[in-house]
C-alpha cells in the first residue's frame, strides 16, 4: 500500500514520520501528474502546493481549525490529504469539483473561484471564531501572489493589520506567476522580500551555530543579531506588510517541508494575524511544466503525462477571432488601446499585446481597476477594449455603471467564456452579464453567432465612443458561419417561414442562434411558421424586433445568461412599452448555479438544446 493509500485524513498525516514525508510528496506529485494529464484540470499550481498543504495539514487541525484557499484551483492535494483519491471523474458531471466543496468534505469551505476572496473569508471566520469564544481554533488563508495583485486583498489586510491578537494565518503562496509573471509595484516588492532569502538563513545559521558556542555564544549571537538588523535594513528594509503592522515571517522555502512546518508553527503559536511569504515553483517536479513559458501548465487539457503535449487538437476558438480582429484594429486605429486582468493569453490579447506593447495593459488581477482605467483611458481620447471572463464582469459592475455608463465613456469590453463554460462549475459560468449590462443605461451589447460576427461586433462596438458597448461570446470552438436571409433594419433574419403571418418569432442571442434555428426546423417540419431571426445588437432592444413580432402570435427568446433580466425580459419589457401583448417565452438558464459538467451536459439540464427548445416551444403552439 502507498504512503497515499494510507492517508484518509489529516490525522493520518500527522501519524506519518517525517522522514517518509519526501516520499510522500513524490507520490503526490506522480499521482497528480498521472491523473490530471487525464482529464484536463489545474495541474501546475498543485504541483507547486504539495509540500505547503502537507505541512499545513500537520501544523494545523482541520476542519477545527479552517484552510481557505484563494481561488481554489489549487486545492488538489488537499483534496488528496482529506481522503479523496478519486480523481477519475475531476470537473466532470457527477465527479469531483476542480475546486474546493462543501459538499465533498467538511474541509473545504470557499467553493468560489472568483480570486482574492480568502483574505476576506478568513478574516471573517477568525473574528467570528473569537467572538464565539473558539479563540483556539485556527484560521489560515492561502493566497497566490497573482490573487494578492486583486483589490479585496487589500481591503482584507487594512482590517487584519489592525488587530492585535486575532488567530488568523496569511500564506502568501508566492511562485512569482499568475498565467504569466506577476508584474506591479507588490510582484517587486515581493521579489524584494525574496532577495532577502540570505537574510533569513542567515539568522537561521546564527541561530543555530553560534548562539549555543559556549562562552562567546551568546555576545557572538548578539552581535550578529546586530549585524542581523543591519543587513536587513540595508538589503531588505522593514517591508511593505510589517509597515502595516503585520508580522511578517518569511520568505520560507516552499518546498523544504520542515522549514515550512517551523514556519507555520511559529506563527500558529504567534497567536496574532501574522503573514507567511512562502516561495513556491509552479509545475515543480514536472519539468513539461516548469518549462512551459506560456503558463507553467496553469491549466491543461488531457495531456501526454510523459511530453506534457496536448492529446486534445482544439479547433478555431471564438477567442481566436477576437485575437485576429484586435490585431487588425491595433493597425488600422491608433487610439485602440487593451487591457487585460491577469488573462493575457486566455483572454486571446497576447497578439495584440506583442504587436502593440506600449498599448497593452496588464493590471493584475483587478478587474475593477481594469474597468475604470479604462474609462480614464476614454477621457484621454483613446478607446480601450477591456477583455476579461463575462463571470469576471460581476467583479466590475460598479465600474461599468458609475464609471464608463454614467460618463458616457466609449469603452468597449469584450467578455469570452460567456454562457456556459462547464468544467469550472458554478463561478465560472458566465451567466449573468446580459443582465447585468442589461440595467446600464446607454449600454449596447452584442452577442456574436459566429466568428465573422465576433470580428463584425468588435469592429461596431470600438466605432461607439459615447456609451460602453459589450461583446459576448462563449467558450470554445468557434460557431459555423451561419448566413442571414435577409435584414430588417441591423436585426438578422436566419429563417423565413412561406407566410407572412407568423406563429412564432424565435429569437436567438449569439451562440443560441443555431439553437433556435435548429428547433424552428423541426417545428417547420411539423407545419408551424416559425421566423427566426439574430438580433446582432441584443441591448438595446432593436426597434425592428418589435416590429417582428407584431406579426407573429408569440415571441420566444433563447439566450445562454440567467433568464432573470436577460435578454427576454428586455424583449418582453419592449413588446409591452409598445402595447404589444404576445406571449413571450423565455428560453434561458435558471437562476441557479450550476455544476461543473461538459457544457453539452450542462446545456441539456438546462432544456437549452434544439429538440428541449422545439419540445417546449411545440407545447405552447398546442
Ligand atoms: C476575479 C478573478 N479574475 C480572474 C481569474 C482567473 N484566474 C484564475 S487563477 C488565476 C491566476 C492566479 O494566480 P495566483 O493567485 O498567483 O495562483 P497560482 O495559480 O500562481 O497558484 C487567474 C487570473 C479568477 N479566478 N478570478
Ligand atoms: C481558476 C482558473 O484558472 C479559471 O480562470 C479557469 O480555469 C479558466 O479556465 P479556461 O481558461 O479553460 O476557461
Ligand atoms: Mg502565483
Amino acid at each position: 500500500m502507498s504512503l497515499l493509500e494510507r492517508i484518509d485524513g489529516p490525522r493520518d498525516l500527522k501519524a506519518l514520520p517525517a522522514a517518509q514525508l519526501p516520499a510522500l510528496a513524490d507520490e503526490i506529485r506522480a499521482f497528480l501528474v498521472d491523473q490530471v494529464s487525464r482529464t484536463g484540470g489545474h495541474l501546475g499550481p498543485n504541483l507547486g502546493v504539495v509540500e505547503l498543504t502537507i505541512a499545513l495539514h500537520r501544523v494545523f487541525d482541520s476542519p477545527t481549525d479552517t484552510v481557505v484557499f484563494d481561488t481554489g484551483h489549487q486545492s488538489y492535494v488537499h483534496k488528496l490529504l482529506t481522503g479523496r483519491r478519486d480523481f477519475s471523474a475531476l470537473r466532470k458531471q457527477g465527479g469531483m469539483s476542480g475546486y474546493p466543496s462543501r459538499a465533498e468534505s467538511p474541509h473545504d469551505v470557499v467553493e468560489n473561484s472568483h480570486a482574492s476572496t480568502s483574505l476576506s473569508w478568513a478574516h471573517g471566520i477568525a473574528a467570528g471564531r473569537v467572538v464565539r469564544g473558539e479563540r483556539n481554533r485556527h484560521t489560515v488563508a492561502v493566497i497566490g501572489d497573482g490573487a494578492l495583485t486583486g483589490g479585496m486583498a487589500w481591503e482584507a489586510i487594512n482590517n487584519i493589520a489592525a488587530e492585535d491578537d486575532l488567530p488568523l494565518v496569511l500564506v502568501v503562496n508566492d511562485n512569482e506567476r499568475s498565467y504569466a509573471p506577476t508584474r506591479g509595484g507588490l510582484a517587486d516588492h515581493l521579489a524584494t522580500l525574496r532577495t532577502t532569502r540570505g537574510y533569513e538563513r542567515f539568522l537561521d545559521w546564527g541561530k543555530r551555530n553560534v548562539s549555543r558556542t559556549p562562552v562567546v555564544g551568546g555576545a557572538m549571537y548578539e552581535t550578529l543579531h546586530g549585524v542581523k538588523k543591519g543587513i536587513k535594513d540595508i538589503v531588505a528594509p522593514q517591508g511593505m506588510f510589517e509597515d502595516l503592522g503585520l508580522k511578517y515571517i518569511g520568505p520560507v522555502d516552499g518546498h523544504d517541508e520542515p522549514a515550512l512546518e517551523a514556519a507555520l508553527r511559529k506563527a500558529r503559536a504567534f497567536g496574532g494575524p501574522v503573514l507567511v511569504h512562502v516561495l513556491t515553483q509552479k509545475g515543480r517536479g514536472y519539468d513539461p511544466a516548469i518549462t512551459d513559458e506560456a503558463d507553467q501548465f496553469h491549466a491543461v487539457g488531457v495531456i501526454n503525462p510523459e511530453t506534457g503535449l496536448p492529446l486534445e487538437i482544439a479547433g478555431r476558438s471564438w477567442t481566436d477571432e477576437f485575437a485576429e480582429t484586435m490585431v487588425a484594429l491595433g493597425e488600422e486605429r491608433r487610439d485602440v488601446v487593451a487591457i487585460t486582468a491577469a488573462m493575457m493569453m486566455p483572454v486571446g490579447l497576447q497578439p495584440f499585446c506583442d504587436r502593440f506593447p506600449e498599448r497593452t495593459f496588464d493590471v493584475g488581477i483587478a478587474e475593477q481597476h481594469a474597468m475604470t482605467m479604462a474609462a480614464g483611458l476614454a477621457f484621454s481620447g483613446l478607446h480601450p477594449v477591456v477583455a476579461v471572463y463575462a463571470t469576471f464582469l460581476n467583479r466590475a459592475f460598479d465600474q461599468l455603471l458609475m464609471d464608463c455608463a454614467l460618463h458616457r465613456a466609449g469603452v468597449t469590453v469584450v467578455l469570452d467564456r460567456s454562457g456556459v463554460t462547464g468544467p469550472d462549475g458554478a463561478s465560472h459560468h458566465g451567466m449573468w452579464d446580459m443582465t447585468i449590462s442589461g440595467v446600464v443605461p446607454g449600454l449596447h451589447l452584442a452577442a456574436p453567432r459566429d466568428g465573422q460576427q465576433v470580428a463584425r461586433a468588435v469592429r461596431a462596438a470600438v466605432a461607439i465612443d459615447d456609451a460602453p458597448s459589450v461583446v459576448r461570446f462563449p467558450k470554445g470552438t468557434v460557431a459555423e458561419p451561419i448566413e442571414a436571409v435577409r435584414t430588417v433594419g441591423g436585426v438578422d433574419v436566419l429563417a423565413e417561414p412561406d407566410a407572412d403571418a407568423v406563429d412564432v418569432l424565435l429569437v436567438g442571442v449569439g451562440s443560441m442562434a443555431a439553437t433556435a434555428l435548429t428547433a424552428a426546423e423541426k417545428l417547420t417540419a411539423e407545419g408551424h411558421r416559425v421566423r427566426v431571426v439574430d438580433p446582432v445588437w441584443a441591448l438595446p432592444v432593436p426597434d425592428e424586433v418589435v416590429t417582428l413580432a407584431r406579426a407573429a402570435g408569440r415571441v420566444a427568446v433563447v439566450e445562454d445568461n440567467v433568464v432573470v433580466g436577460g435578454i427576454g425580459s428586455q424583449v418582453t419589457q419592449a413588446l409591452r412599452d409598445a402595447g404589444l401583448d404576445q406571449p413571450v417565452d423565455v428560453f434561458g438558464l435558471p437562476k441557479r448555479f450550476l455544476e461543473h459538467a461538459s457544457r453539452g451536459q450542462v446545456l441539456d439540464a438546462a432544456q437549452l438544446t434544439p429538440d428541449a427548445v422545439a419540445t417546449r416551444l411545440r407545447d405552447r403552439l398546442a
